[in-house]
């Protein structure tokens, strides 16, 4: 048994009894949380399909909600004007004067009415995020079931410690005051998300920004609004039972005009999670009102393999890396640096394991690995990226093509690629392809792979795998990215406590785990007398009012 085999098997058994554990857990902590009953997805059809007018009227008002996977459109929603949407701001202002005064007790109850919801439920959470996604049940069961639960259980444990006042030194001249940081609710927080996990993507702000005491606004995508419809009604049952003020959350469904409206609106932080030219319109948006913003933008991350790393690890870990929801992820291994002496093995085998995989739709019969590309023209945009790396250069050994499944004829799909021979003057390599293509460049050292990694105006998260950690760790030290994971893929991501985002085109502040808990907050210092009884503080009288030289100086 070779050494590899025993270390996975190890880990897997590691992960097996931790797993076990954490489900025993989340079971005994909600033991005792009252139970929310929520219309489930099946009526959502017939009950939310508000087709009305010509379809040139309607293409303003309305809100066309499609399945990516087969083309079936599957609902309308209003598409909400700024007059609507500051309506909705206005409403959830008023939630939030209450809501800031509520007791973390209550915000726990709230949270754990969600969570024994969301994993008494997941089956049906995650059919409707594949219906309106595209994405394979496996792929949303882990990036939009099981992150949303990590992310709430951790917020459960940890939250109230990292928003508590905060003791600080007050310095060696103000010694005899007590000096401390206090985080208050920023009061609305608008957040503006995009399609690729319609689930996680409304709760991670959500559990996030109520848990700090505030209301939220939240639009959701135009290209995945149908979705909201169920997750709106966990939302809101899940407020009723825990006793939150009505209205505390608002979901806007609409175009960029619903978000331009928000970004003008009276909201006290935006969140904008989208891509880097939406970012910069909403940054000019929030700059006349002077309203905070994190942007959460673009990626294209750096997948370094260097000439000693362990590739039954590597391999894998870079198929997942780069076609976990086809590809459609801020956070995607997009770019794959492998050092020329494990090169020709890597790419022999990545390919090989893509050649075989099996694509459709994930509502269809039978298992698939791949799924639809959500947004409408994206598996062409991603084909023009690859025939212009093609035309350049590069060499397709898997994929390469838009296809059309079996049984899905109206479906937007790509093929999950393969290309190696990829260079930094390739638009592939400068732009963001958000799409299943794992493109290959070749290093021949660990200073090549960072100019490399480092050539590209994005800067998300990164991955180095190297048998020797010291060697991964200095090259990650020079990355200017956001996120590293060494010998793993966006694992940052699941240790809850760390923050998530970018540098560059990517974005800034930070969203997620203690920075982004506390960037929900007014960050307010507070200094006090130590020992009022003791030592009162009063301006010394040489300092007093009305100066007086004669007074104060003795002349
Ligand atoms: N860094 C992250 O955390 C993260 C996570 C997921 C996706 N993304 C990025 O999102 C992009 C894909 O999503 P997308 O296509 O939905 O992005 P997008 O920027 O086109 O749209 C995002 C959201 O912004 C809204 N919007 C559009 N125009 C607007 C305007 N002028 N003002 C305000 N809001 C406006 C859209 O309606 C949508 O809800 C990719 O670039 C991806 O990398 C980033």
């Amino acid at each position: 048994m070779s050494d590899n085999y025993v270390y996975n098997a190890a880990g897997l058994l590691a992960i097996v009894i931790v797993g076990a554990l954490l489900i025993k857990v989340v079971k005994a902590l909600l033991i005792s949380t009252p139970t929310i009953d929520v219309l489930g997805p099946e009526g959502l059809k017939a009950q939310d399909k508000t087709v009305n007018g010509s379809s040139s009227a309607r293409a303003a008002t309305q809100v066309v909600c499609t399945d990516p996977a087969t083309g079936e459109v599957i609902c309308e929603l209003p598409a909400m004007t700024a007059a609507q949407v500051n309506e909705r701001i206005t409403q959830a202002r008023q939630a939030a004067e209450v809501w800031r005064r509520s007791s973390f007790k209550q915000r726990k109850l709230l949270l754990r009415i969600m969570l024994k919801y969301i994993v008494s439920h997941q089956d049906e959470i995650c059919r409707v995020a594949a219906r309106d996604s595209g994405k394979p049940l496996v792929d949303a069961a882990f990036g939009e079931v099981m992150v949303t639960c990590e992310k709430i259980a951790w917020i459960l444990s940890e939250g109230e410690r990292w928003l508590k006042p905060e003791k600080r030194s007050a310095g060696a001249m103000m010694f005899y005051k007590a000096a401390r940081v206090e985080f208050h609710p920023v009061g609305v927080v608008g957040a503006i998300v995009p399609w690729n996990y319609p689930f996680h993507n409304v709760f991670n702000p959500l559990t996030a920004a109520l848990f700090a005491g505030n209301a939220l606004v939240i639009k959701v995508s135009e290209h995945a609004s149908w979705s909201s419809l169920y997750y709106g009604r966990i939302i809101e049952a899940a407020l009723q039972a825990a006793g939150a003020p009505k209205g505390l959350v608002q979901i806007i469904t609409g175009y960029a005009e619903a978000g331009e409206a928000l970004t003008k609106g009276q909201v006290d932080k935006i969140i904008f999670v989208g891509s880097t030219q939406v970012g910069r319109h909403v940054m000019r948006a929030a700059a006349d009102r002077l309203t905070p913003v994190t942007l959460e933008l673009g990626g294209k991350d750096a997948f370094i393999v260097c000439p000693d790393a362990d590739l039954n690890q590597a391999v894998p870990t870079a198929l997942r890396g780069a076609f976990q929801s086809c590809g459609q992820n801020c956070a995607g291994a997009e770019r794959f640096i492998v050092h020329s002496d494990v090169h020709d093995t890597f790419v022999q085998r990545v390919a090989e394991t893509t050649n075989r995989l099996r694509q459709g739709p994930p509502l269809g019969q039978g298992m698939v690995d791949a799924g639809a590309m959500c947004l409408p023209g994206l598996a062409d945009k991603v084909a023009e990226l690859v025939d212009d790396a093609v035309a350049q250069g590069a060499k397709v050994l898997a994929g390469g093509k838009v296809v059309h499944p079996a049984g899905a004829p109206g479906g937007q799909f790509y093929a999950p690629t393969v290309l190696v021979g990829v260079t930094p003057s390739m638009r592939i390599w400068q732009e963001e392809v958000f799409g299943p293509v794992l493109a290959v460049a070749r290093c021949s050292s660990d200073a090549e792979a960072v100019q490399l990694a480092n050539s590209c105006p994005f800067g998300l998260g990164s991955a180095v795998f190297s048998r020797s950690q010291r060697r991964a760790n200095a090259i990650a030290s020079q990355l200017r990215v956001g996120m590293t994971s060494i010998n793993d893929f966006a694992t940052t991501y699941m240790c809850q406590s760390l923050p998530f985002g970018g540098v560059k085109e990517s974005g800034f502040g930070r969203f997620a785990g203690i920075e982004g808990l506390r960037a929900l907050c007014v960050t307010k210092a507070v200094a006090e007398d130590r020992v009022p009884w003791l030592m009162k503080t009063t301006i010394p009288p040489m300092l007093q009012y009305p100066e007086s030289k004669e007074d104060k100086l003795g002349h």
